[in-house]
């Protein structure tokens, strides 16, 4: 069911599958070489291969003995910590299978579990340290308790630079069959920040449009204004024909069904590429950021577009002519 998913058809299984990352990859083909390791702590944002990552360090150390020494874990489970110890337990119970010196517990979401249940962990992961290693996920370092973080190496995860992003992409789209242009991967990245599961799914959301992926389809398939579109609208409301631009947001809206908090984001990214004065950008940050505030307490969408958008073609008439 799951490759399904192109994001899990194209996990990938070895670390040379793996795009980027790496220094990640240095260290852990160390730990793989030496035969041990200590207790990790991969923590960053969602989709940069924190997972990815911990699978792949298993199947390198493990072989085809990978699952039988892997127990995976979900800290949000609701049952609580009572099951993750028992089924520690239960899992280093048996000696590893193969020549590995130790099993390995891979528990996801390990920030959302409380303090009190943090110190229960601390304390599972020292019982059984002899013949198992942990490594632990989470997306906020800030939530996990400080006597974890010192018993555990701590490896950071970032957002995935374009050129790693693209790569993927081009190779996934390859196998798939489909053709991609430069502008659509570059809209794809713009909505998905280097989270690379967000990407691969727009990909394969955006492939279901046609053999072919534009910019215009990814936009369409995502619910986002083509990035092209929208500079052409802004060159428009700053420089040109403001009833023009107008008409333009007003069609995103209402014929093309785009949330204007969506427009609000794309616009406050597209303005700051702007090519104006470096100390304009954060005047224009403000003014798209009040938009952005008035819309969430209920202020009418369009109206607030349209203003923040005459407030910057004001700044930057004003400093034109200074
Ligand atoms: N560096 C990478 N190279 C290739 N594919 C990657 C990479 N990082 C992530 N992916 C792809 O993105 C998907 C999501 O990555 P992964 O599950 O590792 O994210 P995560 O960091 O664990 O996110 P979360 O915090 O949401 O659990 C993977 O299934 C894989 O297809």
């Amino acid at each position: 069911m799951s490759e399904l998913f192109w994001f899990e058809k194209y996990r990938p299984r070895s670390f040379d599958e793996v795009v980027d990352l790496e220094e990640v990859k240095a260290r852990l083909r160390e730990f793989v070489r030496s035969g041990n390791m200590p207790h990790l702590l991969f923590y960053g944002p969602p989709g940069t291969g924190k997972t990815t990552m911990a699978l792949v360090l298993a199947r390198e150390l493990y072989g085809e003995y990978w699952r039988e020494n892997t127990l995976e874990l979900n800290a949000s489970d609701e049952r609580g910590i009572n099951v993750i110890r028992e089924r520690v337990k239960e899992f280093a119970r048996t000696a590893p299978v193969g020549k590995a010196p130790f099993k390995l517990v891979i528990l996801d979401e390990a920030d959302n579990m409380t303090s009190d249940a943090q110190q229960a962990l601390r304390r599972i992961m020292e019982m059984y340290a002899q013949n198992t290693r942990f490594i632990l996920l989470a997306n906020y370092i800030s939530g996990i308790i400080e006597p974890i973080q010192s018993r555990t190496v701590m490896i950071r995860f970032s957002p995935l630079p374009k050129e790693a992003v693209f790569a993927r992409l081009r190779y996934i789209a390859d196998n798939e069959g489909v053709k991609i242009t430069d502008d659509a991967l570059e809209a794809i990245y713009e909505f998905t920040q280097g989270d690379m599961r967000r990407a691969i799914n727009a990909l394969q959301i955006a492939a279901t449009t046609g053999k072919e992926i534009t910019e215009e389809t990814v936009a369409k398939a995502l619910g986002m204004v083509s990035p092209r579109l929208l500079r052409e609208t802004l060159n428009d409301a700053f420089r040109g024909n403001f009833g023009k631009a107008a008409t333009q947001i007003y069609g995103f809206v209402v014929d093309g069904g785009i949330g204007e908090l969506e427009i609000v984001k794309q616009l406050h990214r597209e303005a700051l590429k702007l090519d104006v004065p470096e100390y304009l950008k954060p005047e224009i940050a403000y003014i798209i950021a009040e938009a952005h505030y008035a819309i969430l307490r209920g202020a009418h969408g369009l109206t607030q577009i349209y203003g923040a958008l005459a407030k910057i073609r004001k700044l930057l008439k004003y400093t034109a002519s200074t």
